[in-house]
């Protein structure tokens, strides 16, 4: 007969061993520890994913990026779920990066160990995936990596890196 394993309400994501986490989906009971996960909707077809550090303005730390990508794995994977919105809380969709986990970190580390590779899953995300913007909106990028996305931001870089040879500050506000 099948072994059904479920999770204790209280458990977070983080604390499930890792040889058990193929067994149950994240949102099938274990609660994350920075984000808060559901599917919403008349028809339940709604991956709905909330960053949930409030205090520090949903500052994108090495965890949530993590769980963000593993809710994003368990969305793609689930055939009722048609497309996924990302939204933030109080005043913050996200204050960018989280600066004091990344003060410490040398280049070295940073480059060496591709620090930010798991970033990128978000993007790559076969489903429709909905940003619902509220409040501070941080981030920063060079116009170099804008530019490999679109012809529009392509000519855009063109006319920019005409008048600006250094990295640009991209910042987005309420
Ligand atoms: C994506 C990549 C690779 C890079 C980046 O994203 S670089 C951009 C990084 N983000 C920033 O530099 C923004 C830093 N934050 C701010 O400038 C301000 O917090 C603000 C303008 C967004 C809001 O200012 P406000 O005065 O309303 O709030 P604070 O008192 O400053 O912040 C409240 C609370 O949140 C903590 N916080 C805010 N942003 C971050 C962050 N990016 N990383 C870590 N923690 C953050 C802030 O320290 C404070 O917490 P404490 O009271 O406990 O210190």
């Amino acid at each position: 007969c099948p072994i059904i394993l479920v999770p204790p309400s209280s458990t977070k994501w983080s604390q499930v061993p890792s040889v058990l986490k193929c067994w149950f989906p994240p949102h099938a009971g274990a609660q994350y520890e920075y984000i808060l996960v559901e599917k919403r909707g008349d028809k339940n077809n709604v991956g709905f994913i909330q960053l949930n550090r409030p205090k520090a303005l949903n500052a994108l730390c090495d965890g949530l990026m993590k769980e963000v990508g593993q809710a994003l794995d368990a969305f793609e994977a689930d055939a009722d779920v048609g497309a996924v919105v990302i939204t933030g809380s109080d005043r913050a969709f996200a204050a960018g990066a989280d600066i004091k986990e990344m003060q410490n970190r040398t280049f070295q580390e940073c480059y060496g160990g591709n620090f930010l590779a798991h970033w990128n899953r978000v993007s790559t995300v076969r489903k429709p995936v909905i940003a619902a913007v509220n409040g501070f909106a941080v981030s920063i990028t060079s116009p170099a990596a804008c530019a490999e996305k679109s012809d529009i931001l392509k000519i855009s870089f063109f006319f920019f890196f005409f008048f600006f040879t250094t990295q640009d500050i991209g910042l987005s506000f309420k």
